[in-house]
């Protein structure tokens, strides 16, 4: 059975994702610099929880703190149960993937030889860390007999990236942490990647920790976000659409911007309650399709491009319904806490 996302369920012998959670930790560096004050913070098995707050609020070195790059002043880590701080660090690392900005893909071994790094580091036969070195490749898109032999430098910066996913899943972790991991491409490979990694976690369902300063990634991406304020104190934890519909505080708020009118229009899906019965409005011309359940931003941009003031719902093969430009720009706004 497969770890839910409600965590706790699975049976830890086929367990594909573990929970992670934080208890108190406090990262004080030796110059007296406090990173993190005391963070406590669950992430259930097979969510992905985005970090996300201003330069120097403490979110890498949180990140760091998971898979004990840096050592924890004080606090406990659990992951799945287990109080890693102070377990072996380097059998820990092998359990948990971890992505960075700029990969850090070994430059003299080939592609192949790096997707395949943990497996071998864990003693793996030979043959079943090329199969598993192809099967990544496969998932992320990158034909192995074609880049398999490749090395770092005749990929592009986002072949790279994905190469960086793929070793980063090789050995099946537990755990995913990325830290900044689509900010070194261009942003139309970045949107890209983003949508390929979603697909990805679609698949492998990894309980995952992503850093980012983006906004608009961590709203794409997160199924929960934390905001962080300095010294990593969580402002707010909730899904993009809590976030944006109610930021906890002005501090979230200001973080939030001033768009996020338009951002949570990408969070919130078509609904039936939102529809028009089709045949109750006399409409011109051709009207586009969008499906239900497709985010109220992108009905609206292929309305503009079409230059409808409706689109028709589509539930498989059947109308639903049609919904009008001016429902999507009059959603509520819940009020605002001060
Ligand atoms: N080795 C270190 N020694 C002393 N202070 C450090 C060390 N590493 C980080 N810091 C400080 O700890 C705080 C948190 O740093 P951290 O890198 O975790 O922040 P961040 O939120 O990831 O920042 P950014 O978004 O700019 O990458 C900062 O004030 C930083 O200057």
């Amino acid at each position: 059975m497969d770890a839910t996302p409600e965590g706790g369920t699975s049976a830890p012998a086929d367990r594909k994702a573990a929970p992670i959670e934080l208890r108190e930790v406090r990262k004080q560096y030796p110059d007296g610099t406090v990173a993190v004050d005391k963070l406590s913070l669950s992430v259930n098995a097979g969510e992905l929880v985005v970090l996300i707050g201003p330069s120097g609020c403490g979110k890498s070195t949180v990140l760091r703190m998971i898979n004990r790059l840096i050592e924890p002043t004080s606090g406990q880590i659990l992951i799945d149960g287990d109080d890693v701080t102070h377990s072996d660090a380097v059998q820990l690392r092998r359990r948990i993937g971890y992505v960075i900005q700029n990969v850090g893909l070994f430059p003299h071994q080939t592609i192949h030889t790096n997707v395949g790094t943990v497996p071998r580091l864990l003693g793996w036969p030979k043959q079943r860390t090329r199969d598993r070195a192809d099967e990544l490749l496969d998932l992320v898109g990158l034909d192995p007999a074609r880049y398999g032999k490749r090395y770092p430098h005749e990929l592009s910066g986002g072949q790279r990236q994905r190469v960086g996913f793929a070793r980063a899943l090789a050995a099946d972790p537990v755990v995913l942490l990325m830290d900044e991991p689509f900010s070194a491409v261009d942003p139309i490979a970045r949107s890209g990647l983003q949508r390929e990694f979603l697909r990805l976690q679609a698949e492998v369902r990894k309980t995952v920790v992503l850093v980012t300063h983006d906004l608009d990634e961590a709203v794409r991406m997160g199924d929960r976000i934390v905001v962080l304020s300095q010294g990593a104190h969580p402002q707010q934890f909730g899904t993009p659409a809590q976030l944006l519909g109610e930021p906890a505080s002005p501090f979230v708020r200001e973080f939030v911007g001033k768009d996020r009118g338009i951002r949570r229009l990408a969070v919130l899906p078509v609904t039936e309650e939102m529809l028009t019965p089709p045949g109750s409005v006399a409409v011109k011309g051709h009207l586009p399709t969008v499906e239900l359940g497709v985010s109220l931003y992108d009905a609206l941009a292929l309305m503009l491009v079409a230059n409808a003031d409706y689109a028709e719902v589509k539930d498989g093969d059947r109308t639903v319904g049609l919904i009008s430009r001016h429902r999507i720009l009059s959603i509520d706004y819940p009020a605002e806490a001060d």
